[in-house]
């Protein structure tokens, strides 16, 4: 089965055309399940290694160019991913179906979406962010404060004065799995000022279960936070990923029209061999 593996800001994503249904059909001759077959896909050193799958599908109104399944590497089902979104339309652009202005369906809703460059950008619009509230946490050894706000998926955000030094992965699972966020968990950010218009972000990814290298809508969750807290007052807001690049989050004044902006870099092309999924 083909696919290509594509990154945005380090986030990376498996992407597969299934608009003919061909996964399906591949997953009843291997008698398997769609779980199974992601995480079979999107582990490292045994699969091709990936922080998520997306499958590409028909879209459920003809006035929308196509709607996804977006999956975590542990083959849980996400309602939005930012990175992935980006990947998801540079993939779609570049195998013609879409042209630079695309409309796809998620769980969280249409979403909007921007091909700049030639497909080495892409700038999407997320859905109006929601649940917005100042959360304080007990945790086994400490207490933390933060925000919690949906941007697509659940998201806390804490703010912190040395971010290389943060457990991410220690501290972040405490957060996700936290019962104030119970039954559906949370992603965690750690964020810390970086001038008038940036921010430094970590983040644990729910569903992936470990510190990523970046999050779309984590640091578009981080960047309204900082914006109406005051830790910076310009935007469009920079957000400096673990991966390296620095994502772009603009937003009007009242967050209803909220944009995600990064490169995007299709890695390789290849084919999934049975043989992955019967050992
Ligand atoms: N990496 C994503 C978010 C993917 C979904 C997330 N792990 C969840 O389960 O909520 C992004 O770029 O937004």
């Amino acid at each position: 089965m083909r696919f290509a593996k594509l990154q945005g800001s380090g986030n990376d994503f498996v992407v597969i055309d299934n608009r003919d249904g061909k996964v399906e059909e591949f997953l009843r001759s291997l008698n398997l399940d769609i779980k199974e077959f992601v995480k079979k896909v999107c582990a490292f050193h045994t699969g091709v290694g990936a922080d998520g799958l997306i499958l590409i599908e028909n879209p459920e109104n003809p006035e929308n160019h196509f709607k996804w399944q977006f999956f975590n590497s542990d083959g849980s089902v996400a309602e939005m991913c930012g990175n992935g979104s980006r990947c998801a339309v540079r993939f779609a652009f570049d195998e013609g179906i879409v042209g630079k202005e695309v409309r796809f369906e998620t769980l969280a809703g249409v979403i909007r979406a921007y091909v700049l460059d030639g497909g080495k950008r892409i700038k999407v619009q997320l859905t109006p962010p929601k649940d917005y509230r100042e959360v304080s946490l007990s945790l086994d050894t400490q207490s933390i404060e933060g925000y919690f706000i949906n941007t697509g998926v659940p998201h806390f955000v804490a703010v912190v004065n040395d971010l290389e030094k943060i457990d991410v992965i220690k501290l972040g699972r405490a957060i996700r799995f936290h019962p104030e966020f119970q039954p559906k968990g949370t992603n965690v950010n750690f964020i810390e000022r970086e001038g008038d218009d940036a921010i430094r972000i970590r983040t644990y990814e729910r569903g992936v279960e470990g510190e990523t290298l970046a999050c779309g809508t984590g640091a578009t969750a981080s960047a309204i936070v900082a914006y109406k807290k005051g830790i910076v007052s310009k935007k469009p807001v920079r957000v400096l990923t673990k991966g390296g690049e620095v994502l772009a989050i603009d937003f009007d004044n009242d967050f209803r029209e909220v944009f995600l902006e990064g490169g995007v870099v299709r890695v390789f092309d290849g084919f999934l061999r049975r043989e992955l999924f019967e050992c």
